[in-house]
């Protein structure tokens, strides 16, 4: 049976998933650019779907590994409005595919107010209204970028060889623990404050927080709580696109 392949073009990594015809999803992959070379390209797809917001190196990654079957790629981009979901910018196609997608997949799951956290490459915060008007949103370097940027700039300050991640409710006692977890709990500080102008300036009290990304772990645990974890709602948006056709 002929399928088809939604592919969430991220800034660091490429979520994909296999839609059939019913219009039920599979989870296919999430791997780095690098890795998808190494990625065997699916049998049996008849079109792909993808969203985008990645540079042109990235892409030219993504659009040798797509060109290995003589299948059609259909982007998608975002627009004014659609399947019910208004986009709050004034230049609609400005907004980042993913999360005008990420909004597609939430209101066509709950027509809720919703807020969505996706904590990447960036992080950025999107409410959505029980009508489906997007009210607006924020933009904040991720968990990683932070760090970097502060590295950047400030020739004495340095991040463990590891990779390791920040802790919540630790203070640093050296220069990559301090970097590490002041960074993580900025970004658990953002989410504390998306929430607070929630239910401070918009009075929303029963409204759905969805969180996803790379960061979620971060999150401490009783924030992480009040919300669902859907890493995947980006191509579940796409599947709504898909279904279209
Ligand atoms: N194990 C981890 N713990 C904490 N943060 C992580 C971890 N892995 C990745 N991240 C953070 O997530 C960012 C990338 O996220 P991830 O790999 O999930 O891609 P993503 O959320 O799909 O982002 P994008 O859509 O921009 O590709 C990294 O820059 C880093 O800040
Ligand atoms: C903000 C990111 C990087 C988050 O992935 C992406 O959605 C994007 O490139 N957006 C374009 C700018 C905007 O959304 O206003
Ligand atoms: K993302």
């Amino acid at each position: 049976m002929m399928k088809q392949l939604l592919v969430d073009a991220g800034n660091t990594r490429v979520k994909t998933a296999l839609m059939d015809a019913d219009g039920h999803l599979e989870p296919l992959f999430n791997v780095s650019y690098s890795e998808l070379k190494n990625t065997t390209f699916p049998s049996d797809i008849e079109n792909v779907w993808m969203g985008a917001v990645s540079n042109q190196e990235r892409m030219a990654l993504l659009s040798d590994w797509l060109h290995q079957a003589p299948v059609e790629v259909r982007e998608v981009h975002s627009e004014k409005s659609a399947f019910g979901v208004t986009n709050a910018y004034e230049q609609p196609e400005s907004l980042g595919i993913d999360r005008w997608l990420a909004m597609i997949g939430a209101f066509s799951e709950q027509q809720r107010a919703t807020l969505i956290i996706d904590a990447g490459t960036a992080i950025t915060a999107d409410w959505l209204d029980s009508g489906g008007r997007h009210l607006g949103g924020w933009i904040v370097p991720g968990v990683d970028l932070m760090q970097q940027a502060v590295i950047d700039r400030a020739p004495k300050v340095f991040r463990h060889h590891d990779g390791s991640w920040g802790k919540v409710n630790q203070l640093g006692l050296s220069t990559p623990d301090g970097l590490s977890n002041g960074c993580t709990n900025a970004m658990v500080g953002f989410i504390r404050q998306a929430l607070a102008v929630t239910e401070t300036e918009l009075d929303w009290f029963d409204y759905r927080i969805i969180f996803s990304g790379g960061s979620t772990p971060l999150i401490p645990i009783d924030l992480r709580r009040r919300g669902e974890l859907r890493t995947e709602l980006v191509l579940y948006g796409l599947a709504r696109y898909a279904e279209q056709k």
